[in-house]
């Protein structure tokens, strides 16, 4: 589900003129300004951006979870920046994973139940699901974490529990905002090395991240300031200066 009208082929994110204004009680915050972005099918995406840049208003307009006041968004071809809610929890089912800062499980299902309820709210059958998961957990060091409430977890436990609930259904996109924003060094490293190897499969991802080791590891870096753009270096380009930008397979095990 790549390409169609309107947004060039092979693009999973495609928008043209985005813009946010939050409006609370205080003075409006024009937190996006006019946001044009292509995100091709396999990228690795990393915004990066000061504290109150407009990063996490941006990722969520991309996954539906803030509605934009202007503009056009094309997810995987398909027109969406005039769904409702509704079609929006059907095309994040199916297209786009999200993980958060604070994971956001259920905190009173298991893993195990956590992990496949959005394939079985997907239409997977029982089974399916449970085969999904299986694999995920595996693949992601949690094998025998099936029965354990979030809670019983580490940090970085629950982060990759969020990361395989994120993929279960097999997205075209996932968003990640600030995954290891709330984990220790070694649960950084995990998220990071676990990113890279999906990317390294063939998952398109967008993420936002203050931490400049995590953005090493997505092979196209936005700068976000103020609302905006404010540089793009894209796959290919030499290395821009990144002061204290390690390369992810620098990591240790
Ligand atoms: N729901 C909201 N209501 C009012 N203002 C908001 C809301 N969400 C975000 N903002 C404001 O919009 C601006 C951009 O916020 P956003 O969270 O998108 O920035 P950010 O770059 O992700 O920041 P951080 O790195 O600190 O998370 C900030 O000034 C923030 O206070």
């Amino acid at each position: 589900m790549t390409g169609g009208p309107g947004a060039p082929p092979g693009s999973i994110v495609h928008a043209e003129g985005l813009t946010k204004t939050h409006r609370g009680d205080r003075a409006p915050v024009h937190a996006v300004r006019g946001v044009d972005l292509t995100v091709r099918e396999g990228e690795f995406v990393a915004v990066t951006g000061p504290s109150g840049a407009g990063k996490s208003t941006l990722l969520h307009l991309v996954g539906g979870l803030e509605r934009p006041d202007t503009g056009r968004l094309w997810i995987g071809g398909e027109r969406v920046d005039a769904y409702g809610e509704a079609r929006w929890a059907v095309l994040r089912r199916r297209s786009v994973g999200v993980v958060f800062q604070f994971f956001n499980l259920v905190s009173h299902l298991t893993v195990a139940d956590n992990v496949e309820l959005p394939a079985l709210l997907a239409g997977a059958t029982p089974r399916a699901a449970r085969a999904s998961r299986a694999e995920l957990l595996a693949e992601l060091g949690l094998q025998g974490r099936e029965n354990a409430l979030p809670a019983a977890l580490s940090g970085g436990e629950q982060q990759r529990v969020a990361l395989a609930r994120a993929l279960v259904n097999q997205p075209a996109l996932l968003l990640a905002d600030e995954p290891a924003g709330s984990l220790d060094s070694k649960g950084t490293r995990d998220v990071l090395r676990l990113l890279a190897r999906f990317h390294a499969r063939g998952q398109t991802i967008l993420m936002v991240t203050h931490d400049a080791r995590m953005a090493s590891a997505a092979d196209r870096v936005i700068s976000f300031f103020d609302g905006r753009i404010a540089d793009d270096a894209p796959l290919g380009d030499p290395a821009p200066a990144r002061p204290g930008v390690t390369g992810v397979l620098d990591l240790e095990d």
